[in-house]
This record gives structure tokens, sequence and C-alpha cells, in this order.
């Protein structure tokens, strides 16, 4: 892989490569872009099939973050890593010690948090070496585990996207086909079934679809299966790339709102789901929740506060679904102009001199 090619083409600014053999620790640090403020993003473990594939998704997914936290409204960076190992089996206390010290060593340009795989005990361990960490314990004052805040953002940001596709924000009577249902579809599920929405799930790990038919009344069915399902709203709560080639054609769905990362396989994905007819909430607005969440820990973290900011993600959804249609574009391209135009406002008016820069980080001291 030619990486500074690969860096040049998104305009990456660094890639930190964390090595430490003894705990095992193999990690990947991607901070893309510091303009609005140091890099926030969480920390996925994961057993990539190559070093390639690792290097692929810290990219992506620390782009993708730069491009939340901006539309999320947030003075906030984004940025990523990847520690490279099986989350079930490959974690031990050090390895985490020692991904501390290498964020630590970053004086702050790089905070993390959870992602898939990492977990607020991971987190906790990494906040006996730095400060630069967020999604700790609500022992330390903190806010804990996100995923709860991020299917809260999803489930309001879903009524948004019912709002511009299906006519309405109610989604009682609606059927909802949600694809994995871990951390934060569990929750999602949840406050659907409160509202009265009919569940259709699936899952690799089969545990979880037994807890939500038992809990909340829903349908299983296979993995492969889930997107033909005859549905209102489809919602990708699992990993990214499930809107490519070969899943656009069997979806019935009106409406695609879900938590999952980068859902779109490739950007032209967007405009096929445009000319489709179909109302897509585009990831990164919709799932903001967490990083709202946890980048509250920095202002000293204030649970109603907290929620309070991400109910915006409604008016957020709604923003883009208004850009999209007067400027006749997909809604993935107009939450781009909307993250892209705050980036290049905050540019000129952050240019100012000053000796003794505030910024976020200024109140944590
Ligand atoms: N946790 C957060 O706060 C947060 C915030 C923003 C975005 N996200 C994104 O949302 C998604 C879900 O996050 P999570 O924290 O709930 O993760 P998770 O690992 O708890 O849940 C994902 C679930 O998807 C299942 N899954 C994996 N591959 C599948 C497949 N092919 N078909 C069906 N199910 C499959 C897994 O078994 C798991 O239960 C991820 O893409 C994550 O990056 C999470
Ligand atoms: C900062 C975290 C809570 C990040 C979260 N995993 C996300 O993708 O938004």
């Amino acid at each position: 892989m030619k990486l500074f090619t690969k860096m040049e083409e998104k305009d990456y600014e660094q890639l930190v490569i964390c090595q430490d053999q003894t705990s095992g620790l193999k990690a990947i640090i991607a901070i893309h872009d510091t303009t609005l403020g140091p890099a926030l993003g969480g920390t996925r473990m994961w057993n990539y099939q190559s070093e390639e594939d690792a290097f692929e998704d810290v990219l992506r997914l620390s782009r993708g973050m730069t491009y939340k936290n901006a539309a999320a409204g947030l003075n906030l960076g984004g940025g990523k890593a990847v520690i490279i190992g099986d989350a079930r089996t490959d974690k031990n206390p050090e390895m985490f010690r020692a991904f501390g010290r290498y964020i630590q060593g970053l004086n702050g340009r790089y905070i993390t948090a959870e992602d898939v795989g990492t977990t607020v005990e991971d987190m906790d361990i990494i906040h006996d070496e730095t400060d630069y960490v967020t999604g700790i314990s609500p022992a330390f004052g903190a806010s804990g585990n996100p995923s709860p805040v991020t299917a809260y953002g999803v489930y309001v940001g879903m009524k948004a996207a019912a709002k511009a596709g299906l006519g309405s924000e109610d989604l009682a009577g609606k059927t909802i086909a949600v694809q994995g249902v871990g951390n934060v579809a569990y929750h999602l599920c949840k406050y659907l079934h409160e509202e009265g929405a009919q569940l259709i799930v699936t899952d690799i790990y089969k545990p979880s679809v037994e807890r939500a038919v038992s809990e909340f009344g829903a349908k299983a069915v296979d993995p492969d299966d889930i997107y033909e399902q005859d549905c209102d709203i489809f919602a990708p709560c699992a990993l990214g790339g499930v809107i490519n080639d070969e899943t656009l054609s069997k979806l019935t769905a009106k409406v695609i709102a879900g938590a999952a990362n980068n859902q779109l396989k490739e950007e032209r994905h967007g405009q096929i789901l445009q000319d489709m007819g179909i109302a897509y909430a585009p990831d990164y607005v919709i799932n903001a929740g967490g990083v709202i969440n946890v980048a509250d820990e920095l202002n000293g973290y204030n649970r109603d506060r907290a929620f309070k900011k991400v109910e915006g993600i409604y008016d957020n959804v709604s923003r883009v679904f208004e850009i999209a249609r007067t400027k006749q574009i997909p809604t993935s391209q107009a939450a781009d102009k909307m993250a892209e135009e705050r980036i290049e406002r905050m540019r000129y008016a952050r240019g100012t001199f000053l000796q003794n820069e505030h910024h976020i980080l200024s109140r944590k001291k």
C-alpha cells in the first residue's frame, strides 16, 4: 500500500503506528483533520484479515469522524484508532496501558473512546495512562457507555428521516428491519418497540437475536435475508459497506436510517439511492449521539445537557434532507456539504493569531 499517496488522496494529517510485543499491541491511530479542534474518535478492535484492511478501515473511519464531528457542531476534528486482534480472546490490560501511552504521547492531538470491540473497562485502563480518553466510567464523573445515547440519536434521526421519506415521523405500526442487534441496536429496538413499531431483526450472534425476539416480539431472519424483507425502514446497525450494488436491488424500504458507520460502499451509491427514491439519513449525521455524549465530558459531563444536544440530531437530519431537496443532490452529498462548509468557515474564523490560544482542551486544566 502506498501510504503517502493514500494520505494525500483525502488530505490526512498523521498516521501513528504502535507496536508493543509483550502485550501484543498492534495499533494504528489516524488523525484526519484537526481544523475544528483535537481529533476525537473511537478505538475499534477487530481481527483484520490483513494489515492493508486495517489501514483502509482506520483511514475511512477517521475521515468519517471529521465529517461527523463537524456536522454535529462539535469543536473537534476527526480521528480514529484500530487495534488488530480478536476482541473476545486477544485483550489484556497491558495492551490498553501501552496504547494509552501512545495516545498520551500525542499530547491531545487525538482523544479516544469506545468503538466496535472496545468497552468502558478498556477506556478505564487507557485512562490509567492518559486523560485524552472519553467514555470512561461514570465513577470518574464521566459518561460511560455511549451506545444507549447513540441509539437515542438514531431514534430521533429516524423520525426525521421517516418524515422526509414516508410523510410522517410517527413510527407506530411501521415495519423496521434492523441489521445487527448489538449494543446500539438493542437500545434502538427498545425505543422503536415502545413506540409501537414492528421489528424484523438479524444478527450473526444468535443470543442477541433471541433477546430481541423475546423482549420486543421481533421477527428473526437470517443475515442474508434482511435486505429483501418487506419493510418501511431499513436500519443498518452492524458494519459498513452494506449499501452496495448487490444489496440495492433487494431493498424494499423507502427509508434507510441506522447506526452503522460508512454504510455506503462507494460514494456513487448515494446517488443511486436518490434515483430509487429512498430517503437515506447519512450515517455520520444520524449516529453522532455517542460522540456528542462523550465530547460533553470535556466540559465536565452533564447527562441532561448531553441528551438535549443529541435531540438536535432530529433537526440536523431534517436540514440535510432540506439541502438535498433544494440543491437536488443526494443526502450523502448534502451532509458532506454541510460538514465541509463548517470546516471552511472555521478555518478562516480561527486564523487570527492568539498568543495563549483557548480551545476545547483548555477546560480540562
Ligand atoms: N457504539 C456507539 O456508540 C456507536 C456510535 C456511532 C456509530 N456506531 C456504529 O454502529 C455500529 C454498531 O455499533 P455497536 O456498538 O452496536 O457494535 P456491536 O458490535 O455491539 O454490534 C454490532 C452487531 O452486529 C452484528 N453483526 C456483525 N456482522 C453482521 C452481519 N453480517 N449481519 C448481521 N449482524 C452482524 C454483531 O454480531 C453485533 O451484534 C457500528 O458500525 C459502529 O461503528 C456505534
Ligand atoms: C467517540 C465514539 C463514541 C465514537 C463512536 N464509536 C462513533 O463512531 O461515533
